[in-house]
């Protein structure tokens, strides 16, 4: 029996599977094709600058795979997307996510994912970060379990900043890794033992607007995971390990279902065993936290468990909620891991994951260290001692650190609290998360000065994106994408309520504006001016000012900003 037709059958079969009229909605059936005149290269245009070294990671054979799998994959993501927006209709007429009645049977029934590689067993700490080649090699050496580059939250996806990461990581892969930083002329080198690679695609949401696939710009997801499954997976096998990913930003289980569709598709056209891709889910938006069973259901073949991603997940509250008068958000400092709302769901994941058998991985403390000042650094290092002291109590079976130097002070903790690779068999029948306690206001003040700093922090980020920068030290913390989300919807919403701040003022779009104008004159000084009028502030402080003031809430900042990004680089076909 040919390849294809064995897993033409696999297919079918599964979706007769128990629960399989959650499986109605099956691939199109020339994605069980790998004919190349199905991806007729003449269709597919570049629009990126294609360099010799650009054009080593995209190859034609490369080209062929994505592109078939954005024919596949892409119109069902566009019905994905369309789906999102008519749930947010209900949450805008009053309605807010549940638990779904439909797949009560797979949450209350007992099925387990599938068993996990050795290499995933213990991930007690894993280092996060943009995939630049000092912070890939200085990630992979760090002494942490597992590295997750980034395309999604830390990344500003340049089309060449993008392809240089595939490169990076397709050259760690390979082994013998170097790089000499023109500007302080020190060397790197790859370890020999060093951290599990994973990788995080973009989400659903962002396209790739260079890579153009009859007529269209294809999903940003598909570019990242397609270029580096390709590239990389055979060896990654070979190696003993494998294509491990984190998925981002997801809103239902059916988002879960077109990844797994993509995993089994990309493995049947490589010719690789089913299964052979792992999987970690970041729960980080509301509506995925009331379906984490069907989320690890959907990919129990492929899934690595599931992941707090809290900053998105105070961003997705936000968005979800926004009509709501009484969800109003406090000020972004006081949203810690201990309100009600965030305990809430952090203890789900563990409940969820360990009763399926897989990781609970937790979350990312914004600290990082500050070189300025002893005592300061120390305030912070203990908060993120203390946050992470929490998580192994839990339960979780391991974290995320955004810098070297937080590795030992993580790994310190779990060592000490989980004497085990991980805690999966600790089960927690005590988490009773219900509708109301996931859905809980968080509670707590509404300060000026915190609006100051929305402002301050969202227009310095969005300059630095707007610059091809993903992630940057700000006020000594950690800011990416998902925290600046969290300055501008958090804006937007007190506006949009008129917010009583602590002074007394409500707060109006009048009133802001006047801050906004003090605060990119505080700004100006703080930069200096040659750096203000040569950077993109102008323009950063523009979009931040019109998002926040807007009638409706835009989805993502990263979406009218990248447009922008890609203005300058996505012009004339290159020659394939
Ligand atoms: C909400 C979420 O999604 S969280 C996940 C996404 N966010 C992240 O991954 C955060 C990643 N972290 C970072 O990008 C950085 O740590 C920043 C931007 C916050 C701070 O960066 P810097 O100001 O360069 O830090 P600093 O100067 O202290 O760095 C010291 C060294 O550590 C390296 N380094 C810092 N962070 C990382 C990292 N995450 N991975 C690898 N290397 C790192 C630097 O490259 C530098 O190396 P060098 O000494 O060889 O030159
Ligand atoms: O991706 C992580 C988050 O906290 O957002
Ligand atoms: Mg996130």
């Amino acid at each position: 029996m040919s390849a294809t037709l064995t897993w033409r059958i696999a297919i079918l079969t599964q979706q007769f599977l128990p629960f399989g009229f959650l499986r109605h909605l099956p691939l199109p059936i020339h994605c069980f094709s790998t004919s190349k005149t199905m991806v007729a290269q003449q269709s597919v245009s570049i629009l990126g600058p294609m360099s010799e070294a650009n054009s080593s990671i995209l190859s034609p054979e490369c080209i062929d795979f994505v592109a078939h799998l954005a024919r596949c994959f892409a119109p069902r993501r566009d019905q994905l997307l369309a789906r999102r927006k008519a749930k947010q209709q209900e949450y805008d007429n009053g309605g807010a996510p549940k638990f779904l009645e439909d797949t009560r049977h797979i949450r209350e029934s007992d099925w387990q994912v599938a068993p996990l590689p050795k290499d995933l067993l213990d991930r007690r700490v894993e280092i996060t970060g943009p995939v630049d080649r000092k912070m890939v090699i200085n990630a992979l050496n760090s002494g942490a379990l597992v590295y997750m580059a980034d395309f999604e939250d830390s990344t500003a996806p340049t089309w060449n900043g993008t392809l240089d990461g595939q490169i990076n990581l397709r050259d760690a892969i390979k082994g013998n890794m170097t790089f000499k930083d023109p500007k302080s002329g020190k060397t790197y080198a790859l370890k020999d033992k060093h951290a599990v690679l994973m990788v995080r695609p973009r989400g659903w949401h962002l396209p790739e607007n260079h890579f153009i696939v009859d007529g269209r710009p294809i999903p940003g997801s598909i570019f990242d995971f397609g270029v580096y499954f390709f590239n990389n997976a055979k060896a990654l096998l070979a190696k003993g390990s494998g294509p491990y990913f984190y998925l981002p930003k997801m809103e239902s289980h059916l988002e879960a279902r077109l990844w797994n569709h993509v995993f089994v598709t990309a493995q049947h056209m490589l010719g690789i065993p089913q299964g052979s891709v792992k999987a970690t889910v970041l729960i980080e938006t509301l509506p995925a936290a009331f379906e984490m069973d069907e989320i690890l259901y959907e990919l129990r073949q492929h899934s690595a468990g599931l992941n707090c991603g809290r900053w998105d997940y105070i961003f997705s509250y936000i968005k979800t909620l926004r009509t709501h008068a009484d969800c109003v958000m406090p000020d972004r400092g006081v949203v810690t891991m201990t309100q009600p709302f965030m305990l809430a769901y952090s203890q789900l994941v563990i409940k969820t994951c360990h009763r399926r058998g897989v990781h609970a991985m937790g979350g990312m403390a914004a600290q990082i260290p500050i070189k300025t000042s002893k005592e300061a650094n120390d305030a912070a290092m203990e908060k993120v001692k203390a946050d992470k002291l929490r998580e192994v109590k839990d339960g979780h079976d391991g974290t995320w650190v955004a810098h070297p130097a937080l590795v030992t002070i993580a790994l310190d903790i779990f060592n000490q609290h989980m004497k085990e690779a991980n805690q999966i068999s600790k089960q927690r029948p005590d988490v009773r998360a219900s509708e109301q306690a996931l859905l809980a206001a968080p509670q707590g003040p509404r300060t000026e000065a915190t609006l100051r700093t929305n402002c301050l922090v969202g227009v310095q980020y969005l300059e630095a994106w707007l610059g091809g920068l993903g992630c940057v030290p700000l006020y000594n913390l950690m800011e990416d994408a998902a925290t600046a989300e969290i300055c501008r919807t958090q804006v937007w919403q007190w506006i949009h309520h008129e917010a009583k701040l602590d002074n007394g003022q409500i707060l109006t779009a009048a009133s802001f504006h006047n801050i906004m104008a003090e605060e990119m004159q505080k700004l100006k000084q703080e930069v200096g001016e040659k750096r203000f009028t040569s950077g993109n502030f102008t323009e950063a402080a523009e979009l931040f000012e019109r998002m926040s003031t807007a009638d409706e809430l835009g989805d993502f900042l990263t979406l009218p900003a990248y447009e922008r990004l890609s203005s300058k680089t996505a012009k004339a076909p290159s020659k394939l």
